[in-house]
């Protein structure tokens, strides 16, 4: 692991350990859109189109709910993480910027 990934490191609620946050993860997608490279889930995602992800991001939320109910909080949290992922896929293939969210908050 690398130096400033363990510096980076810090107790959550749910004691797990935070290895990227939300901008970064923005940072890392945006990239990948830019650039294309191969293997990425990312771009073959947004090759998919609006439709694909859409139902990824329900699917994500049906997951987080159902694990919110009935699996405890650690399965909420990791779907929840996923939720968060194919959000940002689909502002991505919007052409939208996280101040276009951030203006509705
Ligand atoms: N955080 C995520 C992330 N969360 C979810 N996913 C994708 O979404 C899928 C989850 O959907 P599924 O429900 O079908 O998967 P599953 O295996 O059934 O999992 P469960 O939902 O049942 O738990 C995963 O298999 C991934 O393809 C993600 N893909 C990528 N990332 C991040 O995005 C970055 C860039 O990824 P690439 O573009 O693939 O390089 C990576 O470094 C990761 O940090």
């Amino acid at each position: 692991m690398r130096v400033d990934t363990v510096q980076r490191l810090a107790s959550t609620p749910v004691g797990w350990l935070i290895v990227k946050t939300f901008d970064e993860l923005w940072a890392e997608l945006s990239e990948k859109a830019r650039t294309r490279p191969e293997g990425s889930g990312t771009v073959r995602e947004l090759d998919a189109g609006v439709h694909t992800i859409g139902k990824k991001l329900v699917e994500e939320a049906a997951e987080s709910w159902m694990a919110a109910e009935h699996e405890g909080k650690h399965r909420a949290a990791e779907e929840i993480s996923q939720l968060l992922y194919h959000a940002q896929v689909l502002m991505i293939a919007l052409d939208l910027d996280l101040d276009d969210v951030y203006t509705h908050l």
